[in-house]
């Protein structure tokens, strides 16, 4: 019987578990924190708070900082004015306040010492700043009036009532997503340390592929599936190389030798099912890569294995050479790993929705279709073939229609993976 997608799959993982844990074990990179590399990279250590955040009392308007009991008695009746204190804007040191007068305060200055409390200026009457001093100026003169209390501190951020100074801001094992940059930049760190990325050596072959740059001559196609899956192995958090060969085992031998000393992992596309010209299959099987035809459609063909290359052993995954069987292939096999060494949830998003169409499947086989969800929730599947890339590109999902079903009517449900998001 063919080999199970299950099978298969426990059979990848196992193939890339001592990567995963030679990764995990690794020197981590520094990258510094403006650099464009560190989105999505995770941290090999984890990060702490090298100031409290905020790191000082600042005010959360433009206004007056007072102390409140100075206003305790104020009111629409009873109007209290006090004499206009130092002006402090945002990146100027703490002032002094005295009591019984209003400092006026920008958004994000220090709160002035002796003020715990701030009145925004459009509650002053007149509600807008008048001539002011900041240190340095002519002392401050006039007042300024209150007609309601304010309580104490009242727009005013403590120091550290977001973060306490050395707290934990991100776990080792974090995916770095912009709020996350943005928190450790705000702590003061220059630089995070990251584990490395797995690096990715994508191969696609045959003499069907035509250079990007030319037009296409009868018989030639254009390479869909380099980009493709480089697209998606660097979404899963791999650094991915890529090379493309044609139907000669020597010259691929060649190519991925003088590139093996690079990567973590090979991963191949074509030229690994049932032709006279299998270049994958003949390149790779003398080098210790075994080739399967499993119980799945798409994504029949595979192989896997290491390869005796360049003096080392490099994991190789050999992908089928149709573009949807390809893009399933890694969806089902690979990128659950690498997501999972990237900080990401392993798998896509699973759920149960009913058929908007009966269906057939080939009762021998895990069937993974694509399909859209309608306006009345249910699924309507495209057409199975594995050359349709644009019902693909189209598609939200994929389902499931597993091993031992040959028929399903309208409305039964099926499992589907979101890939949409
Ligand atoms: N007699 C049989 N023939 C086939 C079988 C089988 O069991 N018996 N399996 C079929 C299935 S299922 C698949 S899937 C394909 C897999 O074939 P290969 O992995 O050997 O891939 P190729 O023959 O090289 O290519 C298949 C198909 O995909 C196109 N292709 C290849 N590379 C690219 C690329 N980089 N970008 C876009 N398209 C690509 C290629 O031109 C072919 O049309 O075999 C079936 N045959
Ligand atoms: O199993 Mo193949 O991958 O259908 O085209």
């Amino acid at each position: 019987m063919r080999r199970s997608v299950e099978e298969h799959r426990d059979e990848v993982r196992a193939l890339l578990a001592p990567v995963v844990e030679r990764l995990l074990g690794a020197v981590p990179e520094r990258i510094g924190i403006d650099s464009p590399e560190l989105l999505g990279r995770v941290t090999a250590e984890a990060v702490h708070a090298r100031t409290p955040l905020p790191p000082f009392d600042n005010s959360q308007m433009d206004g007056f900082a007072v102390r409140a009991a100075d206003l305790a008695a104020a009111g629409p009746e009873h109007r209290v004015a006090l004499r206009l204190g130092w002006a402090t804007a945002a990146g100027d040191p703490p002032g002094a306040h005295a009591a019984g007068t209003a400092s006026p305060i920008m958004t994000g200055a220090a709160m002035p010492t002796g003020a715990d409390a701030v009145v925004p200026v459009e509650h002053a009457l007149p509600p807008r700043f008048p001539s002011l001093s900041r240190s340095g100026d002519a002392a401050p003169e006039g007042t300024v009036t209150f007609a309601a209390p304010a309580s104490v501190g009242r727009f005013v951020r403590r120091a550290g009532e977001d973060v306490p100074q050395g707290a934990e801001l991100v776990p080792a094992g974090t995916r770095l997503t912009p709020a996350r940059i943005g928190l450790i930049a705000f702590s003061g760190a220059a630089t995070v340390a990251v584990r490395p990325r797995p690096r990715v050596l994508l191969c696609s072959t045959g003499d069907e592929l035509a250079p990007r740059e030319l037009a296409l001559t009868p018989g030639r196609i254009h390479d869909a599936n380099s980009p493709m899956l480089a697209a998606a192995l660097r979404e899963a958090g791999a650094a991915v190389r890529t090379v493309r060969s044609g139907d000669s085992a020597a010259q691929l031998r060649s190519a991925l030798e003088s590139e093996a000393d690079a990567c973590d992992l090979i991963v191949t596309s074509g030229g690994i099912s049932a032709g006279a010209f299998e270049v994958v299959r003949d390149a790779l099987a003398p080098l210790g890569a075994a080739f399967t035809a499993l119980a799945m459609q798409p994504g029949g063909p595979q192989g896997l294995g290491r390869l005796a290359l360049a003096g080392r052993s490099v994991p190789v995954i050999c992908f089928p050479g149709n573009p949807v069987s390809a893009f399933i292939s890694a969806e089902v096999f690979l990128l659950p790993t690498l997501r999972g060494l990237a900080g990401m949830p392993e798998e896509r998003p699973r759920e149960q929705r009913d058929l908007a169409h009966s269906v057939e499947s080939p009762a021998d086989k895990h069937q993974v279709r694509r399909g859209r969800i309608e306006a009345d929730g249910r699924v309507s599947l495209s057409a199975p073939g594995s050359h349709l890339l644009g019902d693909l590109a189209e598609a939200e999902l994929l389902a499931h229609l597993p091993r031992g079903i040959a028929a399903l009517p309208e409305n039964a449900p099926v499992e589907i993976w979101r890939i949409d998001g």
